[in-house]
């Protein structure tokens, strides 16, 4: 590290750090291209700000500097970093939201009702204008119907509740798109709300801002612009890392002038081949142009294109990494536990990473998703914080961690149990012994033993409680309780209230984990790495913020079957729509703008070398396209055949 290096931006950290006085405070909008050290910058300044005077301020007033992030792992890195310092309040913006919103039950009964009521009436009109028959009529009726009786209900809630981490099914539960557009509206609408927000936290930053939601942006912005005089609202990000469709379009050009435009022009992460593509890739959009680090080394770049048709996705991506062995000289490139493989969608990465089986049919339910990516759940937790961590110690012979966990959760070993068993508790204690050792035999034998088996033999120990959700595929429970639930939907229209509801979605859940159930345990296993993030694979979304140091990006348009990125159209091997030219002709976003942006983002993942495998229905066309821009050399780009 050079002192010239870090000195370089220098003057963006100082304004910043001026911006943070409660004296006079000012906003300011961190504009910065990847790897400018933006998270780093919002850290320091956090911290120098309550080292000093202004800390003292803070604690004497209570007030607190609040720091929204968009990950709850950025949140988690942040607080640390900030050594979870009270005066400081770090949260993802739902559960900000939240914090803001909770306990308003009468305003969020109202908002909610004239929410529904303006939902219904638009589907009663596409009802009225469409065909009743068709797949789309028959869930638009059911939409119809599920919302009348939401609609009903509400009366009864007393009190609403929400968690920003895990899908809310309750009827009292608000969900994640509700409680950010109340909180936007409340926010614009309610003075005294507007008030306690300012009041509580005079300064209020926001990280990755350019994928915060636009209607509470705009309610940021509206907030600032009246108080100021005593309120700072700082914002870091990067328009060209903005990725969902969620965040404002343009927010740099919405910034008013009296604000505060410090500028970050190093990039610390890439090395300085990776900078130069990335600066191209971002060329037309606003020709910000990084700058590598002085001790930055050139790194290595390279596009491989295989045919899209026929496929062996396995064989060829090993293939990229035995060659990018070679060419960047690099052995850990050889395996690919130290390498990040970044696909565009989960279903990609659990295919690749074996897990697929386990995953796919709960994946399919809608509701499920964002538990499924937290490891959120009875159900999920019944194998990741159960089974998983006792099978580990089991393996592992490390009787102390076995013990701790089944003292912790067995029902074996219970307060409540080994009372009951009073002088016989030695009883109890070699029952759980022959449970643990039962379980190790099963899955030492029988290494692909499914979930489901583990499942039963769990239940006939009495092991772990079985949740709710794995009771009915416990023998015996199995064919009453799934049968029960079916039959029950089938009526649907029959069954009154509310409940009719719950037994739909019940019916397909329980599909889903029938399914999900007869893939190996081992599946389970790769799952749950996925989830914590602690496996080479990623998605292309999902990587925003971090860095690695190989990075193989995997683009498969096909396999990946969205409609917001289109690579074979930014590729230029697929032709542009009637739509899209007329997009662009009047300067609305495209799916190619949209890409443009994700590649860019992928891209500057790396810390040392970046690979990129593209199947192409078109190879040949597909290498000239790519070669036309001008972004990768001759030798940088080679076909897979
Ligand atoms: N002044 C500096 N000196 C040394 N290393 C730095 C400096 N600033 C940033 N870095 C390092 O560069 C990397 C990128 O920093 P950071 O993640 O904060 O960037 P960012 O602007 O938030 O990136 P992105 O927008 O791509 O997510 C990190 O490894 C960080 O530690």
């Amino acid at each position: 590290m050079t002192d010239a290096d870090d000195q370089f931006d220098a003057e963006a950290d100082a304004t910043i750090i001026e911006c943070l006085d409660l004296s006079k405070p000012r906003s300011f909008f961190l504009y910065a291209g990847a790897g400018s050290g933006k998270t780093r910058s919002l850290v320091s300044a956090v911290r120098q700000a309550i080292d000093g005077e202004h800390g003292r301020q803070l604690t004497l007033t209570g007030k607190k500097i609040g720091i929204i992030t968009y990950t709850n792992a950025a949140c988690d890195e942040i607080k640390q970093r900030l050594e979870f310092d009270p005066r400081v309040e770090v949260m993802t913006i739902h559960a900000f939201s939240w914090s803001l919103i909770e306990g308003f039950n009468v305003e969020i009964r109202q908002w909610v009702a004239k929410n529904l009521e303006e939902e219904i009436a638009e589907l009663e009109e596409q009802h009225r204008k469409g065909r009743p028959n068709t797949k789309a009529g028959i869930e638009r009726l059911r939409s119809m119907e599920v919302k009348r009786r939401r609609l009903a209900y509400l009366e009864s809630i007393i009190k609403f509740i929400y968690s920003p981490t895990s899908d809310n099914r309750t009827h009292d539960s608000l969900n994640h798109s509700e409680v950010i557009a109340m909180t936007a509206s409340f926010l614009t609408n309610k003075p005294g709300l507007r008030r306690m927000l300012v009041s509580r936290c005079p300064v209020l930053l926001i990280d990755e801002s350019q994928d915060t939601n636009k209607a509470l942006m705009d309610a940021f912005l509206n907030l600032e612009e009246e108080f100021h005089d005593r309120f700072s609202l700082g914002l870091f990000g990067d328009m060209m890392q903005r990725i969902y469709s969620d965040g404002k379009d343009r927010l740099d050009k919405a910034i008013p002038a009296r604000w505060a435009m410090p500028r970050k022009r190093m990039n610390h992460r890439c090395p300085s081949r990776v900078i130069e593509v990335i600066n191209s890739i971002r060329h037309d959009v606003d020709g910000e142009k990084q700058v590598p680090r002085s001790d930055a080394d050139v790194g290595v770049v390279r596009v491989f294109i295989a045919p899209q048709a026929g496929a062996d996705p396995f064989a060829i991506e090993a293939a990229v990494r035995q060659r990018m062995e070679t060419i960047a000289g690099d052995p850990a490139w050889y395996s690919s536990d130290t390498v990040k493989t970044l696909a565009l969608e989960h279903l990609m990465s659990a295919r690749r990473f074996g897990f697929v089986e386990f995953f796919e049919p709960l994946w399919g339910i809608d509701r499920l998703r964002t538990s499924l990516l937290q490891g959120a759940g009875a159900g999920l937790g019944f194998f990741i914080r159960g089974v998983l961590p006792l099978v580990k110690a089991l393996r592992a012979n490390d009787r102390f961690a076995a013990t701790a966990i089944i003292k912790a959760s067995s029902p074996l070993l219970s307060h409540e149990t080994l009372q009951a068993a009073g002088s016989n508790q030695v009883a109890q204690l070699s029952k759980a012994k022959a449970a643990c050792d039962g379980l190790l035999a099963l899955i030492t034998e029988r290494p692909e033993v499914t979930a489901q088996t583990v499942l039963e033999l769990v239940a006939q120990t009495g092991l772990f409680a079985i949740p709710d959700t794995l009771a009915p595929f416990v023998r015996g429970d199995a064919h009453t309780k799934a049968a029960a639930a079916e039959d029950e939907a089938k009526q649907g229209g029959q069954v009154e209230g509310i409940e009719g509801e719950e037994t739909e979605d019940t019916s397909s859940e329980l599909s889903a984990w029938g399914k999900s159930l007869e893939a190996p345990l081992n599946q389970i296993e790769h799952y749950d790495l996925y989830v914590r993030g602690q496996s080479q694979f990623g998605t292309h979304q999902g990587v925003k913020g971090l860095e690695f140091p190989r990075v193989l990006v995997v683009i498969n348009d096909d396999e990946a079957r969205g409609f917001l990125f289109a690579y074979d159209k930014f590729f230029g091997t697929k032709a542009k729509t009637k739509a899209d030219l007329e997009n662009e002709a009047v300067g609305r976003e495209t799916g190619s703008d949209r890409t443009r942006r994700l590649f860019y983002v992928t891209c500057s993942r790396a810390e040392k070398s970046l690979a990129i495998v593209y199947y192409s229905p078109e190879p040949g066309l597909a290498r000239d396209a790519i070669l036309q821009y001008g972004w990768f050399g001759e030798s940088e780009v080679e076909l897979i055949t």
